[in-house]
């Protein structure tokens, strides 16, 4: 009798990155706001996205989520092009309020829950509960922040595999914050990759994994918190203004 063959040796190829940009690069003028910016993020990472004024934090993340076209360079999320097969995988909390003032809460709810099929209404109504507001209370009468926590709310009750958040706590209170950070952003999700945009360093530097600094549309530095905090000798915030002092 023959002995059996050998089985092939099969290799799984690795899981393509969450977000992949190479030579990503947006001009409205003269000068680039984003500029040949590459990067290679892999799931499970909770990325802030930090820069003056200016330096190209919102240019990136709406080229991302695909509310704007680059000028040049690509962009991947999880190994496919922009399109919508990509969008369906990314929820992108943009920096301005979006959404009717016209409805309820719970009829925004009801809205997400009807558009996404990752979207998940009870974890939706819970955070909402935590936060503190009425899902009875129409989106006219909420104040500033209120609005803010709403939409946070929706975005990250989706089951998305990548989570794109513009300045996503400015407007609430710093005992919300806590909350929005520690339960809602590193609690919920584990496994998603996040890329949160902020001015907060203080407030943010202690759920992030690694760290990206913009200066003028290009990117200056992608680390570990850890390599501020370990080899540097100080934390994110005295990082960054020392860095970016005027
Ligand atoms: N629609 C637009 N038309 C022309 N220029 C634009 C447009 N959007 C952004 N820019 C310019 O691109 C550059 C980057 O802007 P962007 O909003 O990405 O910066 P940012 O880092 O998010 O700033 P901030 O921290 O103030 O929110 C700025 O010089 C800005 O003026």
């Amino acid at each position: 009798m023959n002995p059996p063959s050998a089985m092939p040796f099969q290799t799984v190829p690795p899981a393509p990155p969450v977000l992949w940009c190479q030579n990503l690069t947006k001009t409205y003028g003269a000068a680039p706001a984003l500029d040949r910016f590459n990067i290679a993020v892999p799931a499970g990472r909770i990325v802030g996205l930090l820069g003056p004024n200016g330096s190209g934090k919102t240019t990136l993340l709406k080229m991302i989520a695909g509310v704007s076209h680059p000028t040049a360079g690509e962009v991947r999320v999880c190994g496919l092009p922009v399109s919508a097969e990509s969008k369906a995988l990314v929820s992108y909390l943009p920096e301005r309020p979006y959404f009717s003032r016209s409805m309820r809460v719970r009829e925004m709810i009801a809205y997400f829950n009807d558009f996404y099929a990752d979207f998940d209404g009870a974890m939706a109504h819970d955070m909402l509960a935590h936060l503190g507001v009425d899902a009875n209370a129409a989106c006219s009468s909420l104040s500033k922040g209120t609005v803010e926590k709403v939409q946070l709310t929706l975005v990250m009750a989706r089951h998305a595999a990548l989570y794109l958040l513009d300045e996503p706590i400015g407007g609430v209170d710093p005992a919300a914050r806590d909350y929005i950070l520690s339960t809602i952003i590193r609690g919920y999700r584990p496994t998603s990759t996040v890329i949160l945009s902020t001015h907060l360093v203080r407030d943010v530097e202690a759920v992030l994994d690694d760290f990206i600094l913009l200066r003028y549309g290009t990117m200056m530095l992608h680390a570990p918190v850890a390599y501020v905090t370990q080899e540097k000798g100080t934390n994110l915030d005295a990082f960054f203004r020392e860095e970016f002092r005027c």
